[in-house]
Parts: structure tokens; sequence; C-alpha cells
């Protein structure tokens, strides 16, 4: 997890502690659940670190969470364990309506002894709790529909995360207009030119 580490401290996020060993063991699960239940394709050990862990933390140099997060379409914990186990102290709510992967959810959280944890096997449409600090999801809808998605979920002083491309910025700032959300930050990630990955955080404006 050396990779991850210098990621982390080289953004002042939280390093040390119980990290490192839980996304080691994390990862190990992932790639033992993997063949039977086909979570995130095929995949090594460093695909799973660079392409899936380091950037779902992306989306905490964009936004560090600071309160409840909620992750819908989380499939095997993507992003949202990755952001549970450095935010160890962070309530978390995983929203996933396949059964074998709420099972899976259900299995790392045990095992990496991980507490206030929330699984809904069931779909965003049927989820009623609000009031997140951070609403997040990776590869669930298209960014646009994403952020119609996530806005009523957030707190007042909260942010929906959208992991989208460079190049869908204009838009995405025209529909969070709408929606009566502002663009705060972003965090680029893997790729180049428009179509390099970007992670970006919208907050509703004037909060303190
Ligand atoms: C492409 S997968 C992405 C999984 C994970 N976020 C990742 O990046 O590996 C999309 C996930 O969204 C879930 N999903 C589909 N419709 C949903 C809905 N209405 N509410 C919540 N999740 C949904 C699917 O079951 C699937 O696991």
């Amino acid at each position: 997890m050396e990779d991850v580490e210098r990621f982390l401290s080289e953004r002042g996020l939280p390093t040390g502690g119980a990290r490192s060993a839980r996304l080691e063991h994390y990862l190990e699960l992932l790639l033992q659940f993997n063949e039977a239940m086909n979570l995130i394709g095929p995949m090594g050990r460093q695909e799973v670190i660079d392409e899936l862990f380091i950037d779902s933390l992306v989306a905490a140099e964009a936004r560090p969470p600071a309160g409840p997060i909620l992750d819908v379409g989380t499939g095997a914990g993507l992003p949202g364990l990755v952001l549970k186990i450095v935010y160890e102290e962070l309530p978390i709510t995983l929203v996933e309506p396949r059964r074998k992967r709420a099972t899976f959810l259900k299995i790392v959280t045990h095992r990496l002894g991980l507490s206030h944890v929330t699984i809904h096997n069931e779909r965003i449409e049927d989820v009623h709790e609000r009031d997140f600090d951070v609403v997040i999801s990776k590869a669930f809808q298209p960014p646009l529909q994403w952020l119609e998605t996530a806005r009523p979920f957030i707190a007042s002083q909260g942010a929906v995360i959208c992991m989208a491309r460079k190049h869908d910025r204009n838009e995405l700032e025209a529909k969070a207009d709408e929606l009566g959300l502002t663009l705060v930050r972003s965090a680029a990630g893997a790729g180049e030119g428009p179509e390099q990955r970007v992670t970006y955080a919208f907050e509703v404006p004037g909060q303190p």
C-alpha cells in the first residue's frame, strides 16, 4: 500500500493507523471473491491499487469528507469502502441493489471490523435518509443525471461529488446552477487531454 500512503501524505489526507492493513485486507477479499462474484472484472493487484483505490481517493482530495458519506451504486464498495477505511471515524451508507454485491459488502465490513457502516440492499429510489456531508458514486449514472439524483441527499453544507471527465466541466456547471449548486473544487485523476478523469465537488453557494 506504499502508493496509497504516498498519495495520501502528499495531499495532507489521513494516513497511518490501521489504514494500510485494512486496505490490504480489502484488496485480498476483492481478488478472492472476484472470480465467483464478478465484482470488478479481470484485474490484478496493482490495477486495483491504481485504478480503484487511488481513483477513489481523488474524491477526498476534491472535497475531504467531514460527516456522513453516501455512496450510491457502490458495487463491491467503490469508492465508499476505500473512503471509509481512510476516514474510519465517519459513518457511511452504501447503496447496492444486487444481492451478491451487498453480501460481499457485509463480509468486508465484518472482516475488517468497520463500524458505522449501513448497507442498503435496494435502489437509491427507495432510500429515504437525507443530510449527508458527501454524496458520491462511481460509474453509476451519466454525470448530469448523477447531479440530479444526488442533490436531494446532501445536507445544507454538504457536497455532491461527481467523477467525470475534463470535457464535462461546462455542462456540469450549467446543470449545477439549475440545481442551486456551485463547483467548489476539482481534482485531476488519470488520463490526459479532454478525456482526463476529473472529480468535481459541488456545494450550495454561500455556506460558511
Ligand atoms: C457499473 S457498477 C459500478 C460499481 C462501483 N461503483 C464501481 O465503480 O466499481 C454500477 C452499480 O450500480 C448499481 N445500481 C444500478 N441501479 C441502481 C439504483 N437504482 N440504485 C443504486 N444502485 C444501482 C448496480 O447494481 C451496480 O453495482
